[in-house]
C-alpha cells in the first residue's frame, strides 16, 4: 500500500502556495538581482520565449568567449568520489597538497574499494545516476556513476607501494619533486568539526555553515540524537541516491533563510515596539526564503523520472510507486534529523518529491579536473635528465595509482542561471571548463559567435545523434524537442 504523508493534507494550502509558479515580476526581479550580484552584464533572463524562461545575449559574444560562470545553488560530491578526491565541500576546489591527494587515495584504497573515474573537463548532464538493473529490491536505485565519458574502465593491475608510503605522503613526511609548483589551498578548521565536510578557506567554511551545514553537521557540536539521525539519513542516501543529500541541502537552506528573515523582521518590529513572537509559520517569509527553489522548473520525482529501459511499461505504475516509497523513506529519516514544526510544509512528501524532481530535470554534473593529472603530465614533459631523476620517485607512485590516476571531482549540482538555458540540437554555447576553472561553478562558453538579442542555448544530450535517438534521450528530461533542427528533421 502506498505510504501516506499526513503533512500533505494538513498543510495543503501552504504546499499549494509554495508550488504555485512565481509571478512574472518575481521571476524578473529574482534573475535581475542574481545577474547583477554576479556582475554578469552580457546576458539576461527573459520569460516570453517559445519554451518559457530562457537566457539571451545582451551583447555580442565571440566564438569560445566565456558567456557565464554560474555558482551553484546547492551541490554535492558523489559519495563514492569522496575516496578519490579531497575537495572543499562548498566550492569543490581540490585542497591539501598533491602528496595528500595521492597518499589519501592510496591509503583509502588499501582499506576499502572505490569506484574510480577519469574524465576530461567537460560537464555532462546527469541523467544516469539511477541504475535499474535489479527490480527486486531497492538496489536498482543505488548510486552508480555511469558517466560513460568519465569512466576510465581501466583494468590495469596496480603495483602496491611499500607499507607506510601512502601514510607518509598523506601526512606530509614524504614530498614529491616539483610538487610545490602545484600548490593547493590547505584545509582549514571545520566550524562544526564534522568528518563529512572539508574547506579550502574560512569564507567557504562560513558560507557553507550559514547556508545549510549548521543543520546538517554531524560533528562534535551536534547533539548525539541529532547526529545519529543525520548519519542514518546520510547512510540511506549513500546507499540509494545522493540526490537526497541535495534535497536535504535545499530544505536546510530554506529553513535557515526563513529564520534569518524572521529574526530581521522581528528586529525591525522591536524598534517600533510592536514585536510579537509568533511560533506559527509566517507564510510570506517562508515564500521569500523558498524563492530560489521556487524558480526551478519542477515536477514530482516519481512522475518525471524516465522509465528505465529494462522495466516493462506494464510495470510502470509499480516502478513509480517504488520511487515514491523510496523518497518517503528518505524524507522520514531527514525529518527525524532536522524537523522544524514551524516549517512543517517543507517536510511534506509533495514538497520533497518536487524538490527532487527539480534536480532530476535540471541538474548538471559537477566536474572539477584533478591537479594530480597536471602534476604527472608535467613530470612526463620534463627534459632529460630532470625527468629520469623525478621519475625515480614518481613512477612507483603512478604504478600504484594505475591508469586511472587522474580522477576528477564528480558530483551533482543545481545552477540557477544555467538551469534557465533551453536546449537546442544545434546549440550556440556549451558547458565546458577551461584550464583555469578549477571550482564547482558551471562554465558556459560560446561555440560560435552569438549576436546581441540571440537566445543562448546548450545541448542537454549528444546533439550528433539521429533525430529519434535525440528525442528518446530528451524524454529523460520530460520534453519533446522543438528546436529548429528537430522541426526541420521531423519525419
Ligand atoms: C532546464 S529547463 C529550461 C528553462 C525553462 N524554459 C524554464 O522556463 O524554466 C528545461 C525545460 O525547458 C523546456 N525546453 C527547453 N528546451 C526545449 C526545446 N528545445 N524544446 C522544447 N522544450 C524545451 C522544457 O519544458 C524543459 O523541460
Amino acid at each position: 500500500m502506498e505510504a501516506i504523508c499526513p503533512i500533505d493534507s494538513r498543510c495543503a494550502d501552504e504546499i499549494s502556495a509554495l508550488l504555485s509558479p512565481p509571478s512574472h515580476l518575481q521571476i524578473q526581479e529574482y534573475y535581475d538581482k542574481l545577474l547583477s550580484k554576479r556582475q554578469c552584464s552580457g546576458i539576461t533572463v527573459k520569460q516570453d520565449g517559445k519554451f518559457g524562461k530562457g537566457v539571451y545575449a545582451v551583447k555580442d559574444f565571440k566564438e569560445e568567449e566565456l558567456v557565464l560562470k554560474d555558482p551553484m545553488l546547492v551541490g554535492v560530491q558523489h559519495s563514492s568520489n569522496k575516496i578519490d578526491c579531497f575537495v572543499c565541500s562548498f566550492c569543490f576546489r581540490f585542497i591539501g597538497s598533491i602528496e595528500h591527494q595521492i597518499g589519501r587515495r592510496l591509503y583509502l584504497q588499501e582499506i576499502g574499494p572505490s569506484d574510480r573515474h577519469d574524465c576530461d573537463m567537460e560537464i555532462y548532464s546527469d541523467k544516469s545516476g539511477i541504475d535499474s538493473s535489479d527490480g527486486e529490491d531497492n538496489s536498482h536505485m543505488k548510486n552508480e556513476e555511469t558517466l560513460e565519458e568519465c569512466t576510465s574502465g581501466s583494468s590495469t593491475a596496480k603495483i602496491p607501494l611499500p607499507e607506510g608510503v601512502a601514510e607518509s605522503l598523506m601526512n606530509g613526511r614524504l614530498t614529491l619533486p616539483y610538487s610545490k609548483d602545484f600548490s593547493l589551498p590547505p584545509a582549514v578548521p571545520r566550524p562544526g568539526g564534522c568528518e563529512e565536510a572539508h574547506y579550502c578557506s574560512t569564507s567557504c567554511a562560513e558560507a557553507d555553515w550559514e547556508s545549510s551545514h549548521s543543520l546538517l553537521c554531524t560533528g562534535e557540536r551536534s547533539d548525539p540524537g541529532h547526529k545519529e539521525a543525520l548519519l542514518k539519513f546520510i547512510k540511506h542516501a549513500n546507499e540509494t541516491n545522493d540526490i537526497f543529500l541535495l534535497a536535504a541541502k535545499a530544505i536546510s537552506s530554506t529553513i535557515l533563510r526563513y529564520h534569518k528573515l524572521k529574526a530581521n523582521h522581528l528586529e525591525k518590529q522591536l524598534k517600533y515596539d510592536t514585536a510579537s513572537l509568533p511560533h506559527h509559520c509566517d507564510l510570506s517569509l517562508l515564500m521569500e526564503a523558498w524563492r530560489p527553489i521556487s524558480m526551478g522548473h519542477k515536477r514530482r520525482w516519481w512522475d518525471c523520472i524516465a522509465l528505465p529501459d529494462d522495466i516493462d511499461s506494464s510495470d510502470e505504475a509499480a516502478f513509480r510507486s517504488q520511487i515514491r516509497d523510496l523518497a518517503f523513506k528518505s524524507l522520514q529519516l531527514l525529518k527525524t534529523a532536522i524537523f522544524d514544526k514551524e516549517l512543517e510544509p517543507l517536510f511534506s512528501l509533495e514538497i520533497y518529491g518536487n524538490i527532487i524532481g527539480m534536480f532530476e530535470l535540471n541538474n548538471l554534473d559537477l566536474v572539477v579536473a584533478s591537479p594530480v593529472e597536471d602534476y604527472f603530465l608535467f613530470i612526463d614533459d620534463l627534459a632529460h635528465p630532470e625527468k629520469e631523476e623525478a621519475e625515480k620517485i614518481t613512477k612507483p607512485i603512478l604504478d600504484a595509482l594505475g591508469e586511472d590516476y587522474s580522477v576528477c571531482c564528480q558530483g551533482t549540482a543545481f545552477f540557477p542561471l544555467q538551469s534557465c538555458m533551453n536546449h537546442s540540437c544545434s546549440p550556440n554555447a556549451k558547458a565546458f571548463k577551461r584550464d583555469e576553472d578549477r571550482d564547482g561553478q558551471a562554465t558556459i562558453i560560446a561555440l560560435r559567435s552569438i549576436c546581441k538579442g540571440e537566445e543562448i542555448t546548450i545541448s542537454y544530450i549528444d546533439e550528433e545523434l539521429p533525430y529519434e535517438e535525440r528525442q528518446a534521450s530528451l524524454a529523460d528530461y520530460g520534453f519533446r524537442c522543438r528546436c529548429p533542427k528537430c522541426i526541420e528533421e521531423e519525419p
